[in-house]
């Protein structure tokens, strides 16, 4: 259990906090502090953006209706997935290229994320390799896998990730090919170029075997080449299920056929998410998205979510929605551009109190009641 008292954080919020407390003003710090190339990277949508601002505006529509009277001085916030008790609803999504952000990059993400005990996701595009990032924080990770062109390397990341004590292997399924994003391509910036992705596949014997020389171009080369793969179809997943003894959860599920397909198929877990509006333009926003979900899985497996999420009061919304637990995307890697693994542990810190007082204000105590929460939309 992971009990909060619900009347303890004003305070310690403010004091020593270098970050805005806004999401919207901590944007505007990111973009201080990065390249415009890599800030637009980051912050943009692909196309016109359309689905982007969907994520924004859905949470609009849904409101809390709260039921108070009910002693909220305490509240326990915990949750169980897989098996594992953590004590907090929130992951960190993956993210790749996180060494565009700072130095640092996933090292400085898990050790800010081991101090909550909210698991960290660590992207196949990662800029340190899993052993590394494995060995960084003891917090709880586990490994995002884009289904690379050569499965064997596919096979070799899932392997080393077991290997490195990583918890679950995340399979994004809506990145078959990369979204249409038009500042990217205005600013022709890609930060596989830089070098940023590289950690995982430098460091692996399958994929350096598939080149002619190893150099830093081939490299780069190799990686585009792996990292789209359009024919991934279903039997993929089932072939992985046969490889890896840890939970597999499908990321990028918008169409509740999916879901249930993906049950029949035995994964362990979905994630419903858009990939924060930077994949197809114009799909339905998460929010949108997660009701239909939730009632066709039915409890068989977690839902999980991701894309828009940005205060305590739009994690509410969802978890009341019926999401099992939440990921946080683009709020800590600004934190992280901005101020480092300090950003990322002061970010977390306040998000964790705006969620807290929420759920206090909601009138609900214990985390599993929040589903029962009234939620009504326009
Ligand atoms: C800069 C950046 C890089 C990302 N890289 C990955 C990735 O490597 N793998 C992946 O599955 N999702 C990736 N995502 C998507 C996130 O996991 C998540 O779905 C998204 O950020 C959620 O939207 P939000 O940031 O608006 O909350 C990336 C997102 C951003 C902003
Ligand atoms: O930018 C992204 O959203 C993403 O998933 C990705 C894909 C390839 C390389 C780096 C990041």
């Amino acid at each position: 259990m992971s009990i909060y008292k619900s009347n303890d954080y004003i305070v310690q919020s403010i004091e020593g906090n270098q970050l805005p407390i806004s999401y919207e003003e901590l944007e505007q710090a990111a973009k201080a502090a990065l390249s415009p190339q890599a800030f637009s990277y980051i912050a943009s949508g692909a196309g016109a953006e359309e689905t982007a601002h969907k994520n924004k505006n859905a949470f609009q529509r849904y409101s809390i209706v709260p039921k108070l009277l009910n002693d909220v001085s305490e509240l326990d916030t915990s949750i169980s997935l897989f098996g594992k008790t953590y004590p907090t609803p929130f992951v960190l999504a993956p993210v790749g290229v996180l060494k565009q952000a700072d130095e640092q990059g996933d090292f400085a993400v898990t050790r800010a994320a081991s101090k909550f005990g909210i698991p960290f996701i660590q992207s196949t595009v990662s800029s340190f390799s899993i052993e590394e990032v494995g060995q960084s924080s003891d917090g709880p990770k586990w490994f995002q896998l884009y289904w690379t062109s050569l499965e064997d390397i596919s096979f070799s990341f899932v392997k080393r990730a077991e290997e490195a004590g990583f918890e679950a292997i995340v399979v994004t399924i809506d990145t078959v090919t990369l979204g249409f994003r038009e500042k990217d391509l205005f600013h022709g910036y890609s930060p596989l170029a830089h070098g940023y992705g590289q950690g995982n596949f430098e460091s692996d014997d399958v994929f350096l075997s598939t080149l002619d020389e190893v150099s830093n171009s081939a490299i780069v080369d190799g990686i585009i080449k792996q990292i789209n793969y359009p024919a991934l179809n279903w039997s993929h997943i089932e072939k992985l299920k046969e490889k890896t003894s840890l939970p597999i959860l499908l990321k990028g599920v918008l169409h509740p056929d999916d879901a249930l397909r993906a049950v029949d198929c035995g994964v362990e877990g979905l994630i419903v998410s858009n990939h924060g509006g930077r994949q197809l333009d114009g799909v339905i926003s998460s929010v949108d998205a997660l009701p239909e979900i939730v009632n066709v899985v039915n409890g068989k497996i977690p839902v999980l979510f991701d894309s828009g999420v940005r205060r305590g009061s739009d994690a509410l919304k969802v978890l009341a929605l019926g999401a099992d637990a939440v990921l946080i995307g683009r709020p800590y890697v600004y934190s992280l551009a901005v101020h480092g693994e300090q950003g990322v542990e002061q970010f977390l810190t306040t998000f964790l109190q705006d969620f807290n007082s929420s759920m206090t204000l909601s009138g609900v105590k214990d985390i599993n009641q929040l589903k029962q929460m009234k939620i009504v939309h326009d």
